[in-house]
């Protein structure tokens, strides 16, 4: 049975007519460097049968547009975190975009606030980019209305803010499974996000003061969540943007041994040992702390990747065969071990499953050079990447962004000013400092965040009114706030109506009454 007529034919040319559609859509030059591992016909199938347009695909082209005009510059856009559309609509008088950050998501739009564990509810942030993308619509329906209500010559004297800037916001690791990431992807456009990143970081893992901080997932589960994301971008027929984000730099973990293109960086005991959860039950028994335990077990276990091993026990001239054959992209453990055996005398003792932690990971060797693995490898999948790195170490990223741009010439890059970084510490001069964004954007870093500024910056804020507004009351507000904001450039406020929109709200009476609003 059926409520439509079955008109085969129809049915069947209009999906061919969708998949020729799909084809001339990736043949776009805005879509040249992205290749998908599925077919027109797989997408087409997944299609609505009716067409859906979304303002995120024309925020997206927007973004594409500011960035690439970054990049032929050797510019970049700066940008910040918020969750806050007020704040927003000040961002947007000095910058081209706006950054909702799930670390601020996680302390301030949620039931249940705490650091960034990203183990918030999935929808969190897409519905933080919704409320902010409707607060820009507002703002940017109330300033033309406001403008038009007066003449061409006296709209030369107004100010006029683009309240439209692209929305980037952060998709995390795509919150576990394939179908939370296809719904995730679905939500942002549906909220008129114009970019998201997604990361290669395992679900709710952090520990933030014991040194494990970071649980990567295969390079095989990271190009299915990616590729999860632009199927659904495709679905949808979106140009909203894909961010990479490779959160390998000081990771310590990696949950699974599955994919042999990560088989180059887990970290194995070269000692026969008791299994590190073992040694640390049994001392945490003891009374022992489990820190304790667990630096006591890896001070004496030998700890190093297989190809270290075989370094330790293989003359210079066995390495140097073993290396020449074995160490390369993707060559699994096992044929690893085969090689070792064939060319060098010493038996390799190795055991990547003695380390393992309580949650079972496996314990992983971070380094430059498997970041840029794991960026070249998705890049076709995305429109940018990022490198995520826990400090800005100017050699690291120097070459992170050079080896991919041997492959990728004309990427596109991000870079994240995490809370935490410590320049001095990382030997930046005062001056490098300063210049530090500029020397990134020529590197092709054209997009560059401070993801978190709003837990300091407006927390110092309000703990300064508040000090200041119980020893000086109104008249305080008055000196240090009301008046402030009336000297131009002028910082909206409910004082000036225009900001509040209620030329906006009397303009519909207006128009219902069948006045003009116009002059
Ligand atoms: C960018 C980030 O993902 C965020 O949630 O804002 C965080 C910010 C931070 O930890 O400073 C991150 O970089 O992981």
């Amino acid at each position: 049975m059926s409520n439509v007529s079955l008109d085969l034919d129809a049915e069947e040319a209009a999906f061919q007519a969708q998949v020729a559609a799909i084809e001339q859509e990736w043949k776009n030059p805005r879509q040249a460097h992205l290749k998908r591992p599925y077919s027109a016909e797989s997408i087409a199938a997944l299609r609505n049968t009716i067409p859906i347009t979304y303002p995120s695909s024309f925020q997206g082209d927007k973004l594409w547009n500011i960035l690439k005009t970054h990049l032929a510059n050797g510019t970049c856009e700066k940008t910040f975190g918020t969750t806050e559309p007020t704040v927003v609509s000040q961002m947007v008088k000095h910058q081209q975009t706006v950054y909702v950050s799930g670390a601020l998501c996680g302390l301030s739009e949620v039931q249940h606030p705490g650091c960034d564990h990203a183990d918030y509810p999935w929808d969190t942030v897409p519905k933080v980019v919704e409320k902010i993308f409707k607060a820009q619509l507002f703002h940017d329906q109330r300033q033309h209305q406001f403008r038009m209500r007066h003449s061409k010559e006296e709209r030369a004297k107004l100010e006029k803010y683009d309240f439209m800037a692209p929305i980037i916001a952060d998709g995390d690791m795509g919150f576990g499974g394939l179908t939370t990431t296809v719904k995730l992807a679905k939500l942002f456009v549906e909220a008129g996000v114009a970019m998201i990143h997604l990361d290669d970081l395992a679900i709710g893992l952090k520990k933030f003061t014991v040194g494990e901080g970071r649980t990567v997932v295969p390079t095989s589960e990271y190009l299915s969540r990616l590729t999860a994301v632009r199927m659904q971008f495709d679905v949808m027929g979106t140009n909203t943007l894909l961010m990479c984000r490779c959160d390998t730099d000081r990771s310590q973990f990696i949950t699974s041994t599955i994919d042999p293109r990560d088989h180059e960086y887990i970290i194995g005991a070269t000692k026969d040992l008791d299994p590190l959860v073992e040694y640390i039950a049994q001392g945490m028994a003891e009374g022992k702390p489990y820190v304790q335990a667990r630096d006591e077990w890896k001070s004496q276990a030998g700890l190093m990747t297989f190809d270290q091993a075989v370094k330790e026990k293989a003359t210079e001239e066995e390495y140097q065969q073993y290396a020449s054959k074995a160490i390369a992209y993707g060559v699994p453990l096992k044929e690893k071990r085969r090689i070792a055996k064939e060319l060098v005398k010493q038996d390799v003792f190795f055991d990547w499953e003695l380390p393992r932690s309580k949650e079972g990971q496996y314990m992983w060797k971070p380094s430059v050079k498997t970041i840029v693995e794991r960026a070249i490898l998705v890049a076709p999948l995305g429109d940018m990447t990022w490198a995520r790195m826990d400090a800005p170490v100017w050699k690291d990223i120097v070459e992170f962004h050079t080896e991919v741009r041997k492959v990728y010439p004309d990427r596109m890059f991000a870079f994240g000013f995490t809370g935490m970084y410590n320049y001095e510490a990382a030997g930046f001069s005062q001056e490098q400092i300063k210049s530090f964004s500029n020397d990134m954007a020529k590197l092709g870093i054209v997009w560059q965040v401070q993801p978190i500024w709003s837990v300091a910056g407006l927390n110092m804020t309000a703990e300064k009114f508040a000090k200041e507004w119980q020893r000086d009351g109104i008249a305080g507000y008055i000196e240090t706030i009301s008046k402030p904001s009336r000297v131009p450039p002028i910082i909206d406020g409910f004082h000036k109506l225009s900001y509040a929109g209620s030329y906006l709200a009397d303009a519909f009476f207006a128009v219902v009454a069948g006045e003009k609003i116009v002059p």
